[in-house]
């Protein structure tokens, strides 16, 4: 039997909307919305009533760039999917994209199947998969176009970690042209990985050894640099572009010229790039290797820019590339030697609080919040309205919000498995208190009543901003 629940007396918030509107949910998508005082007349009935008065009502968030357990730098991430999609639903977080990862030498069926396998039956909320191509070759190319019609829409490709994740130009230029015509999307991490191990080897041999030169070899230009280019070699194959993770100016740059010749070339920046620095990277006692990550934490000056492309729709999508290691034992494992610390942080819980914050602090409108944070990475990914939205007809995936409250943020309260906050000690206005994931209750009133299994693996279209 379905079970009905109605969601009275608070604002919804969508991508293109504010309405007060009251919200039915009936067998796990929205049913109906209508305007307060007006469902006693409509005949509506539910099993529960969920007040939301003085509260948003927000799509959840869907998070299109997360590492749970990750293999990286001789270590895994620390959240499974288990504790990752707990902390994300949390954090009002109902959708998460995770990548799973081609070995070199290897299938890609084969690595999407063992990522298929570590989900199944452990996430607290829906998921869906990218492919990491680590290996461009024949066979993998023509792999590429079984997981686009399987629902693996979307390939990461890295022009950073020689022997590693690296693909070459000519690798990268197949892989385009192959997406051109099978309808992927390419995503690329952009950053000159060949001349950024050069100054590695160079820093490490004058000593420089501590967590701030890991900031200081990844250069501004060299992001630059491997975003345009990644820009023309999309030209060259006629495929749309999608560059993950964007952390400088003058990257946001390369897009926004890219973008005004009306090129399909899309940018993704994260919460660390907005809020965080290379102030972070430079605390001492080795402190700094918790904000190390790639593209690495730019000065300061550069978020204007990164808020500025969210405005001006430059950048389209803010993801969290939630991908955590603990500072005791792994971070650790590049005390020394900067270049050994595994490189990620976390967030999955923190982004759509840090984006409220935004707005708060005037950065972004309350529906920009909305659409970077939900109704944009869906439609990117190929999961618009199901997700992304409050509709008649898309998943009851739904968050109540309280824009009143204040909370601190702190690894003592976080739910991510992770032995440190990257945003100790900070102070933000708003906070999810109820969250609905395809009509089930996860969280309810701050009490977790989730579970493990409950979250479905969700096969997805291609890219929406180019239909
Ligand atoms: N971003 C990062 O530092 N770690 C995760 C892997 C990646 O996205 O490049
Ligand atoms: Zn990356
Ligand atoms: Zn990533």
């Amino acid at each position: 039997m379905s079970t009905r629940t109605l969601i009275r007396g608070g604002l919804v918030v969508t991508a293109a909307d504010e309405v007060h509107a009251d919200v039915l949910v009936d067998d796990g998508r929205i049913a109906a919305l209508a305007a307060h005082g007006t469902t006693v007349a409509e005949g509506w009935t539910a099993d529960r009533v969920i007040d939301a008065t003085g509260k948003y009502v927000l799509p959840g968030g869907v998070d299109a760039h997360t590492h749970m357990e990750l293999p990286f730098g001789g270590t895994f991430a620390s959240d499974t999917f288990e504790t990752g999609t707990r902390a994300a639903a949390w954090g009002g977080t109902t959708t998460i994209v995770d990548f799973a990862v081609q070995t070199r030498g290897r299938a890609l069926r084969e690595g999407l199947d063992a990522w298929y396998a570590k989900a199944d039956g452990k996430c607290a909320i829906d998921y869906a998969f990218h492919m990491i191509l680590s290996d461009v070759n024949e066979s993998s190319l023509k792999e590429m176009d079984l997981l686009v019609e399987e629902g693996v829409t979307s390939f990461k490709l890295f022009m950073a970690y020689p022997g590693v994740f690296y693909s070459d130009d000519g690798q990268i230029l197949r892989a385009m042209q192959r997406s051109a015509s099978n309808g992927g999307l390419i995503m690329m991490h952009a950053e000159n990985g060949i001349a950024i191990d050069v100054l590695v080897e160079q820093a490490l041999a004058r000593g420089e050894t501590d967590p701030r030169y890991h900031g200081e070899v990844r250069k501004v230009l060299l992001e630059a640099e491997a975003t345009h280019r990644a820009i023309q070699l999309a030209r060259v194959a006629g495929a749309p572009l999608y560059v993950v993770h964007v952390s400088a100016e003058e990257a946001v740059a390369e897009l926004a010229a890219a973008r005004d010749k009306g090129l399909p070339v899309f940018g993704e920046t994260c919460p660390q790039y907005l809020f965080l620095s290379t102030d972070n990277l430079a605390e001492p006692d080795f402190e700094g290797a918790k904000y190390v990550c790639s593209t690495p934490l730019r000065p300061r000056e550069h978020q204007a820019a990164l808020w500025r492309g969210l405005r001006t729709d430059d950048l389209q999508v803010v993801s969290t590339d939630h991908c955590p290691f603990c500072f005791t034992g792994q971070k650790d494992l590049g005390r020394g030697d900067f270049s050994k610390i595994p490189n990620g942080l976390p967030g999955v819980e923190n982004r759509m609080d840090l984006l409220h914050q935004a707005v708060v602090d005037g950065h972004i409108s309350r529906r920009r919040w909305i659409d970077i944070a939900c109704a944009a990475p869906a439609r990117m990914f190929g999961l618009y309205p199901k997700k992304g939205t409050i509709a008649p007809g898309a998943d009851a995936d739904v968050v109540v919000y309280d824009p009143h409250a204040v909370q601190t943020i702190s690894a003592d309260t976080h739910h991510m498995n992770v032995d440190y906050s990257a945003y100790e000690g900070r102070t933000v206005t708003g906070q999810v208190e109820t969250v609905l994931s395809r009509g089930e209750v996860v969280v309810d009133r701050r009490t977790w009543t989730g579970r493990a299994g409950h979250g479905l693996y969700t096969p997805r279209s291609t890219c929406q901003y180019l239909n």
